[in-house]
Formats: structure tokens, sequence, C-alpha cells
């Protein structure tokens, strides 16, 4: 029997196998690093008297607690300001390359990898953060790691690992014009639910994933963890070897045809078996977008919002009447009359030059609401450079939109850009929980381009309502 693609690139970076009860350990590519989940693990190396392994394998990025404007001010928030300046320390103290604000690679880290081509096919990622499963867009086994495994791959390089289970993900078929890799990816989370994918490394595959550019496969990847898969991959391709030729860490000459060479080889087998298959037809598909407080909370835009009194399971009839209160939101309303506050851009799920060019493609000779700010934050400044040198921010700032500098900004309440109390967002980013963008904010989770619409419109709204 042949292997999957996650179960290739496990097998080659078996260090040791485990025997009995324990488990096997990997060796470990790239490492990842932000100032949110690294402050223990540093501390822990620094009480040890160790050092970290491999700092030419290790890179970290300021991110989530970053203000997105007067990046050439002192972070005015004392525990964001305390994380950013720890992150500082930890990086000179123990030879760590590290991005920070005002450097022209800063920006969030599951940007910032994949456009220096760090990120490659067939390598281990791993970062103390759970949206890791983006790096998988490349063929790469990546994956969140919880502080103390942090500390761990910064020691030794290896973790400890279970294998997982496979779970191949059918895309088949063409997407409608309108409609991206977001209202894929929200459609197989409101299929198999935010625990479907438990245990699992999803493979997305099929005619309609090998049509998709680098940066919406990273979407997808990006939010398998919302289905509570451990990691997503794609197999990479002739648009893989694209997007990463000449990028400043890819291989080069020689060494660039041998690694070609060798990618061409991480495909599962067409003997292999999947432990589970889920088949999507994409002809069909519409714009998505949720109305709960959850990623599986979503349906079709065109759809109305769930009526409690026709759910029979008695569980999520509960769970959906919780949701709806949190979200102020009345049964049998079309989804279409949901008037928003904010439009936010941006974060590690749509903050690509793709997501700007296509939102602000529709924004172009057109002006957001007066009764809706919205804020449109590169994933990294890289990326905010390459969209002014085409002209985007003089589209969205003639629009009305605020452009910022890069960070996770409104995906998550740990920096200055939050929703108040109350406020109702469209949102390019990949988690809606109960206060996720601020306290007592309510957040629907959207394509770039209807997050554009919405923000023309006011209301939720896909392209072709403009
Ligand atoms: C802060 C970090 C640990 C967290 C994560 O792991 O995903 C964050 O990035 C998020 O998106 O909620
Ligand atoms: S942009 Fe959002 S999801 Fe991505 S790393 Fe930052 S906080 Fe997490």
């Amino acid at each position: 029997m042949g292997s999957t693609l996650a179960e290739k690139v496990w097998n080659e970076h078996l260090v040791r196998r485990g025997t009995g009860h324990e488990p096997d350990l990997l060796y470990i590519d790239l490492h990842l690093v932000h100032e949110v989940t690294s402050p223990q693990a540093f501390e822990g190396l620094r009480l040890a008297g160790r050092e970290v392994r491999r700092p030419d394998l290790t890179l970290a990025t300021e991110d989530h607690n970053v203000p997105t404007e007067g990046a050439e001010l002192p972070i005015a928030d004392p525990v964001s300001r305390t994380q950013v300046d720890t992150l500082r320390k930890n990086c000179a103290e123990f030879g760590v390359r590290l991005h920070s604000m005002g450097d022209t690679e800063q920006g969030i880290v599951h940007v910032v990898g994949p456009q220096l081509g760090l990120t490659q096919p067939g390598t281990t990622v791993v970062c103390g953060d759970s949206h890791t499963s983006t790096h998988g867009a490349f063929g790469a086994l990546a994956f969140g790691i919880g502080t103390s495994e942090v500390e761990h791959v910064l020691a030794t390089q290896t973790l400890p690992l279970r294998p997982f289970r496979t779970m191949a993900i059918n895309v088949e078929g063409t997407l409608r014009p309108g409609v991206t890799s977001k209202d894929v990816i929200l459609a197989v989370i409101s299929r198999i639910g935010t625990g479907g994918g438990q245990g699992y490394v999803l493979e997305y595959r099929g005619s309609a994933v090998e049509s998709m550019s680098m940066e919406a496969r990273m979407t997808m990847c990006n939010m398998s963890i919302e289905a509570g898969a451990r990691a997503g991959m794609i197999a990479p391709d002739e648009t893989t070897f694209e997007y990463l030729k000449g990028r400043s860490h890819a291989p080069r000459d020689a060494d660039w045809d041998a690694a070609v060479e060798y990618w061409k080889s991480l495909r599962t087998d067409s003997d292999a078996v999947y432990d589970a298959e889920v088949t999507i037809d994409a002809d069909t598909l519409t714009p998505f977008v949720t109305w709960g407080t959850n990623p599986g909370q979503g349906v079709p835009l065109g759809e109305r919002v769930p009526d409690p009194e026709e759910i029979a399971d008695e569980e999520a009839r509960a769970a959906t009447e919780k949701a709806l209160e949190y979200m102020d939101l009345t049964a049998g309303t079309p989804l279409r009359d949901v008037a928003v506050d904010t439009v936010f851009l941006g974060s590690c799920t749509n903050g690509r030059i793709e997501d700007l060019r296509s939102a602000a493609e529709l924004l172009r000779d057109r002006e957001v609401s007066s009764d809706v700010r919205m804020l449109v934050v590169p994933g990294s400044m890289r990326v905010r450079q390459q969209a002014e040198e085409e002209g985007l921010n003089e589209v969205f700032t003639a629009a009305g939109a605020e452009w910022r500098s890069a960070g996770c900004s409104m995906c998550l309440g740990m920096n200055p850009d939050q929703l108040s109390p109350g406020e109702r967002a469209a949102s390019t980013s990949n988690r809606n929980f109960e206060g996720r963008q601020g306290k007592g904010g309510r957040t629907h989770l959207v394509s770039p381009v209807v997050a554009a619409a919405t923000a023309v419109r006011g209301t939720l709204s896909s392209p072709e309502d403009l």
C-alpha cells in the first residue's frame, strides 16, 4: 500500500520511531516564533542553562501585540510593550533572527515564512500558534505547538509526536466568479463541524484546489485548525514552485533543480488509503458567511439566519439559540439584510497581496458606506510595500478605508484595533468566537471580496450585489 503526502513527510523526519507507548521523535526544519507564546520557553532555556540548538532554523517576528499605526512610537499598552520587549531581549540573548516593527520583513508569522521562501515542500514547520497549519499549503507538515513544546524545539530541534490520521478533502469542479477558497473552507467547516477534523491531517485535493493560487491555498490550510484538525496540506505542484522560485531562502541553481525533483515526489500515492474522505462540489458553491460564534456556524450568504425551532437535536438547538443571542440576530432574517459597523480586511487568513488586490478591484471608483469603518491591514510590511507599488493603498484610501501597517490587528483583541461592545464586523479573519475582536464585539467571517462589497453596501453583500 502506498503512502499519503502527510505520511511521506512524517517518515522523512523520523529521528526515532517510538516503541510501545512512546511517541515518535521528529526533526523540525523550521521553527517560527512570536511574542505571545515564547517568553516562558526562553525562560525555561535560561533556567536550564541551555542554548537554542539551531538559531539558523528559527525565525521570530512581532505580530500579535503590535499597533498598526504609529510604529515609530513606543507601544502604549504596558502588557503589549512588555511582550514585544521580552521577545527582543530573548532573541538578542539567544541569537535568534527577529523582524521587529519598522523592518520590511516584519509581519504576521504565517505571512512572513512563506514570503521569505522559508516554508518549503516536504519540510516540518512548527510555531507556538495554531494557525501554523497555513504553511501546509506548500506540502509542508506544519502545526501549532504549546509553549512547553516551543521550549523543547528551541533546545533540541526535535519534537515527540503521535501519528495523525489522514482525511482527504476533495474539492472538484470550478469555482464561480466571486467565490473564493475562503468560501470553500467555510463550507468544509460547516459540513464537518469544528470537531470534525480532530486527530486528522486534512489533505485538500481535486481540480478546484489544483487551480488555486498559493495565496488561496494558504487561506484553506490556515483554517484547517478551525475544523479541529492538527494540520492541512496540499501537494506541491508547478504553482508552488513558481511561487517559491527566486525567494530569498529558496534553493538556487543546481540546488533548485534537485529540490524540485524531490518536491515532485511529494504526492499521495494512487494506492494510498485515507482514514476518511469528504467531497465538496466547487461548481455549486456560493459566497459563505458565518452567522454564529464558531467558524462552523456558516451558511451561503443568500440564505437566512437559521431558526433554532427547526433544529431537532437539542444540543445543537441550544447552541444556535445562544449564538443568535450573542450575535443579536433574529431567526429568519435574510443575511443580506444584516448591517455591519466595521469591515476588517487582513489577518494570516486573508491579508496577502492577492486578497488586497481582489478587494481593491471592487472598491475602485466606489465608496465605503458612510455607516461603515473599514480597516485594511496588510499581513506583512512586504505585502504593504507591494500593495503601495501597485497603488492599492490609494484605491483603499480614496474609497474611505484606513490603510495600516502589518500585524494581527483586529483578528484578535491583543492590540489597539478592536471592536467596541455591541459592534458588528464583517471580517476576513478566521475566528468569530465571542469577544474575539474586542469585548462584546460580533464577528461575521467572510472572504475579501465579500468584505469589500459589504463595506460599500453597509450590509452583508457579495460582489454580484454591486
Ligand atoms: C496567540 C496565539 C497563541 C493564538 C493561536 O494559537 O492561534 C492566536 O494567533 C490566535 O489566532 O488565536
Ligand atoms: S492574524 Fe489572527 S489568526 Fe493569524 S496569527 Fe494573528 S491572531 Fe492568530
